[in-house]
């Protein structure tokens, strides 16, 4: 077994989409990155990655390469898993929080959930994704941006 952790932030923008989990949600501002801004899936891949201490997504896909603008993180946690399972892992389990004062993610944890199952073809009670506020408390709490966390285990194949 092998387990792994990942931390992000993005900070918010005008003039973006918000997407966090591959979900689309409706907000007065998204997150600024080189990719989508995903953050929680780019905390998830560098659990993902560190788990198998193959370093992190800076690294596999760097923000000064063209290709990567704009990319649907989605994509790139597909493109990780391949990694994953060309080493002879599959998913124990991961689970994840989301740290940010607004918008409400509750409504849209499930399908989250479905996406990153998806991605690295897993159950969906393989995948546990959170959400927290920080109690107006710090650059989540004046909704400066949001972080996220990940934590998973990876299982090596029989
Ligand atoms: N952006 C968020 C933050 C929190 N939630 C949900 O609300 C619950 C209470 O949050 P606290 O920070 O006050 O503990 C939390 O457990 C989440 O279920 C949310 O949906 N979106
Ligand atoms: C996802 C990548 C892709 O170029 O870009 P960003 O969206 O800027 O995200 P960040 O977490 O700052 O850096 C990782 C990059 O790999």
């Amino acid at each position: 077994m092998r387990i792994g952790i990942g931390y992000d932030v993005h900070r918010f923008a005008d003039n973006r989409e918000l997407i966090i989990g591959g979900v689309k949600i409706e907000h007065k501002q998204g997150l600024l990155g080189h990719s989508d801004a995903d953050v929680l899936l780019h905390a998830i891949k560098d659990a993902i990655l560190g788990a198998l201490a193959l370093g992190d997504i800076g690294k596999h896909f760097p923000d000064t390469d063209e290709k990567y603008k704009g990319i649907s993180s989605v994509k790139l946690l597909e493109h990780v898993w391949e990694l994953v399972e060309s080493k002879g892992y599959q998913m124990g389990n991961l689970d994840s929080i989301i740290i940010a004062e607004k918008p409400k993610m509750a409504p849209h944890i499930e399908a989250m959930r479905e996406i990153i199952a998806k991605a690295c073809r897993c159950e969906i009670g393989q995948v546990g994704v959170k959400a927290t506020t920080t109690e107006r408390l710090g650059f989540t709490g004046r909704e400066e941006g949001i972080a996220a966390q990940a934590v998973v285990m990876l299982e090596k194949n029989c």
